[in-house]
């Protein structure tokens, strides 16, 4: 190697302890984190306080050095006076014969590029979440009267709690008295404003152009202007000629477009951007969990609702007082840590006196949002051959002789038949639902079904699967609409419906892990199946489904009455609790030769009182 290569590439090792002779404290450099076109970045830790910090490392000589000084001094001019929790701390700056050296915030996620390298794209809610502290970074710098002139994905850093901060401000330059700096071309090509790419000189509204074109690639996975060759990208640019993402919410298209005026004084300012729809009508999360870096994630409910969800628990058990004795169990919501509400075990000792009729005091109820064009009804004819369905049980053969029927299914099944002999039960796998969250009062109703599935009928009336085994989401925004999706391809305005199932489909399942319930089998159901009606009152909980199966839970019995099939198929199945993962299932024949228990019958009244008050 020839000697004077051999010294440049000595210059270029950064030493392993480093000295900032202003301060100084001593530092010593960690491992390469990344290199830039001008800089690398190394961990650093200070040898007094163990802090860890970033430092940016630029080379002091080399070809257009006097150019790259400039840069580099101007650099950090800007940075060294910012202080805002959404730009990347700048902590010092040094320099030897070889390199000068910024020590700035660690950023350990590194950043949004980092990110959509491996997710290609974002959830709105996650875009609405990293947009609120990038316009509050960016209405800090423009308040310096500082354009930062190269914002992009690779510049928004990520700290240990996903906190999103702007840096690199290597092209960042004071606006003048008219708002504009030097009209020179610079930034990400991509990412030019059309103003920028005229030479017109870069403005605030040349950032806020940058942030349109950012939300698209973060919601598309590819940037608005992309074509080769540049002429033409710049073309299009000038034009505001872009791809129409029609995949998007309309909220974040139409916000797209509000920040992609080739106009700048069309684009918002900062403030009323975060004044759109998109924003003030979209769910933001308060904070993302550090998984989003590589996998979507499902958002925790805010701690308000854990109150909500453990009131309605109270309100379920225990404002309207019922009229017969059952245990009640502390409320809670998703992910905490005491019983949910909404699962009603109850107990009903021997010789409890039975309660067989009672005013409703209705607690919870849910339907589905109904087609306009759906004239004749469909509800209300399911919910009427539901109630048949109810009927023909009770009037199904002799009542049963047992005076103090138990819960136990065997126990509590003595029709008119010789003693010791059992009445004729199948084991079959019926679709059911083992577990069930009621959230109605803020998101929905959600339950766990025995193929494994998942659903949630929201509050706006509209239902969401999903379904095993391929996991493909069912949407029904109404009853007479299915929309069937991969679950990797559901619409940005879905997602939010989408957290919510799959944050009640976990809590669900976890629960039922936990409980020691066996894995059930059940022929999965159709992707347009759905839960049509939910109703509690303070004794019991019925659901009717889409294909006709009416499930009972009563609290004073932990087995739950599944009444499915019609005609010569019509079953009543009784799942019990820890037992086997195939209920018993009886027909009607059976019904009526053995008659049905007290116990069997006063469950199944009580379905039928909340099938009736729908
Ligand atoms: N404060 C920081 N904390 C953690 N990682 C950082 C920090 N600053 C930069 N990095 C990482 O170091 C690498 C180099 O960053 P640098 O800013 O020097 O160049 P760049 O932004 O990748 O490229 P260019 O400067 O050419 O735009 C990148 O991977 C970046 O994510």
């Amino acid at each position: 190697m020839e000697p004077r290569l051999r010294r440049r590439r000595s210059r270029q090792l950064v030493a392993t302890f480093l000295r900032d002779p202003g301060s100084g404290r001593v530092y010593r450099r960690g491992k390469l984190i990344g290199k830039g076109a001008f800089s690398r970045c190394y961990k650093l830790t200070d040898m007094s306080t163990s802090a860890v910090f970033a430092l940016k490392v630029v080379p002091r000589g080399g070809a257009g050095r006097l150019r790259l000084r400039g840069k580099v001094e101007r650099e950090i001019a800007l940075h060294s006076r910012l202080h805002h929790r959404n730009i990347v701390a700048f902590h010092a700056h040094f320099a030897d014969r070889d390199h000068v050296y910024m020590v700035l915030e660690y950023c350990s996620r590194q950043s949004l590029a980092h990110v959509l390298k491996v997710r290609r794209t974002l959830t709105e809610p996650e875009v609405r979440y990293y947009f609120r502290g990038l316009v509050s970074g960016l209405r800090y710098l423009h308040q310096q009267r500082i354009v930062h002139r190269d914002l992009k994905p690779s510049n928004f850093f990520l700290n240990k709690n996903m906190e999103v901060k702007i840096g690199d401000l290597g092209l960042a330059a004071r606006v003048g008295p008219a708002g504009r700096c030097h009209r020179v071309l610079c930034g990400t090509p991509n990412f030019q404003a059309p103003e920028v790419v005229s030479r017109n000189g870069h403005s605030a509204k040349s950032d806020i152009w940058a942030l349109g074109c950012i939300m698209y690639t973060v919601l598309t996975g590819t940037p608005p202007f992309a074509a080769a060759p540049l002429s033409e990208m710049y073309q299009n640019i000038r034009d505001g000629h872009y791809l129409e993402p029609t995949q998007l919410s309309p909220s974040a298209r139409s916000l797209i477009a509000r920040l992609l005026a080739p106009d700048p004084d069309e684009r918002p300012s900062l403030d009323h951007l975060l004044q759109d729809d998109f924003f003030s009508q979209g769910f933001t999360p308060e904070r993302l969990p550090p998984h989003s870096c590589h996998s979507p994630p499902v958002f925790a409910f805010p701690p308000p609702l854990g109150r909500l969800f453990r009131k309605v628990g109270q309100l379920l058990l225990t404002q309207c007082r019922p009229p017969c004795p059952f245990t009640s169990k502390e409320a809670s919501g998703p992910g905490e840590e005491s019983t949910e509400p909404d699962h009603m075990e109850a107990s009903n000792e021997e010789g409890a006196p039975l309660c067989t009729e009672s005013r409703i005091h209705l607690l919870t109820l849910g339907t589905p949002r109904t087609d306009p064009a759906d004239a004749k009804g469909t509800l209300a004819l399911q919910l009427e051959v539901a109630t048949r369905k109810l009927c023909l049980c009770l009037d199904a053969g002799p009542v049963g002789r047992t005076a103090t029927p138990k819960c136990r299914t065997e126990a509590a099944w003595r029709g008119p038949k010789p003693a010791g002999q059992d009445p004729p039960g199948e084991q079959r796998s019926v679709l059911w639902a083992p577990k069930w969250v009621d959230y109605s009062l803020k998101y929905g109703f959600g339950y766990q079904l025995s193929d494994g599935g998942s659903g949630v009928l929201f509050r706006d009336g509209s239902h969401m699967a999903l379904r095993p085994p391929g996991g493909h989401v069912s949407y029904q925004p109404d009853q007479g609409t299915l929309w069937i999706f991969a679950l990797r391809d559901v619409p940005g305005p879905l997602r939010a419906k989408l957290a919510v199932l799959r944050l009640f489909a976990c809590y669900m399942q976890r629960r039922l892990r936990e409980e020691g319930t066996a894995p059930m089998t059940a022929t999965p159901a159709s992707p347009d199946f759905c839960l049509l009606s939910f109703t509690a009152d303070a004794q019991a909980l019925a659901m009717l489904f889409s294909n006709g199966t009416v499930q009972v839970s009563s609290k004073t019995s932990p087995v739950q009455l599944v009444l499915s099939g019609e005609g010569e198929d019509f079953l009543l199945t009784i799942q019990e609790p820890g037992g086997p993962s195939m209920g018993t299932s009886y027909t009607l024949d059976v019904l009526r030769s053995h008659g049905i228990s007290l116990a069997v019958r006063h469950h199944l009244r009580l379905g039928l009182h909340l099938l009736q008050s729908v």
